[in-house]
């Protein structure tokens, strides 16, 4: 297994002035082509670990290293380039721009980040993968939430990222639209050779090799679930 990233002493206290910590002093590595869980009670900690790994927001102590470099400490352009090249990102919200289509909404990063690789052709066997290919000149305020969490899919994906960060992706969807919607980011992620790091309340929907990262009290326990199917 090759290590993709590592987190070495990381904790995060949102007021200084305050007893709790909301993440405890603790090291972590999620390695490549991998899937991790985050799981844990609301208030615990999940997207503030997400945010952390994902390079948003700087841990109060400790580092995380990213292929060998520590990333808050690079220039904050570095930064942002890593996080535009490498990451990908997906919010329980979609954070989609609604009066744009399907299309101009995939194609976003070619502007912000000067894509050149995104083409015609890319947006559509993209969205065609997502199962959005007859939508792409619909404007996303028409669709349902489960096809615009497609589309937010896509756009993430567009960019072929190494991580792909999911912040509670299906709080927003009925349970079977959920249940789609966790198969293909575990199915996409996977044949993409890439690592997901999800933050659900769904586990159980995760029918496949993977982490759990559960956090309790402000620490992490990590677990392997070879055949799977957790909590069960
Ligand atoms: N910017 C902030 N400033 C102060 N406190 C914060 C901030 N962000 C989060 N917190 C606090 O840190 C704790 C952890 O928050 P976090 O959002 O990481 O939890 P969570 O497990 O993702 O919760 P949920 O499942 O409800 O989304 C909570 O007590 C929250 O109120």
């Amino acid at each position: 297994m090759t290590e993709l990233m590592k987190a070495v002493n990381i904790c995060k206290k949102y007021v200084p002035s305050s007893d709790s910590m909301e993440l405890r002093p603790q090291s972590l590595s999620l390695e490549k082509e991998k899937i991790y869980v985050i799981k844990g009670k609301s208030g615990s900690g999940k997207s503030t670990l997400l945010n952390i790994l994902g390079g948003i927001d700087r841990p109060t102590l400790g580092s995380v290293y990213y292929n060998g470099q520590s990333l808050y400490d690079l220039p904050d352009k570095e930064q942002s380039r890593i996080r535009n090249e490498n990451f990908g990102f997906v919010f329980q919200s979609f954070n989609l721009i609604p009066e744009f289509t399907v299309k101009e909404n995939i194609i976003l990063p070619k502007y912000f980040n000067r894509y050149s690789n995104i083409t015609p052709a890319s947006i559509s066997r993209m969205a065609e993968e997502m199962g959005i290919g007859s939508l792409l000149n619909r404007k996303v305020y028409q669709l349902s939430g489960g096809e615009q969490q497609r589309v937010a899919i896509a756009r993430a994906l567009i960019t072929d990222p190494e991580i792909l960060f999911a912040d509670e992706p299906t709080g927003n969807l009925d349970s079977e639209t959920s249940k789609v919607i966790v198969n293909l980011l575990t199915r996409t992620v996977t044949s993409r050779r890439a690592t997901l790091v999800v933050v659900t309340h769904e586990e159980k929907l995760i029918d496949c090799e993977h982490t759990d990262l559960t956090i309790s009290d402000g620490k992490i326990k990590v677990e392997d679930r070879d055949n799977g199917v957790s909590g069960i």
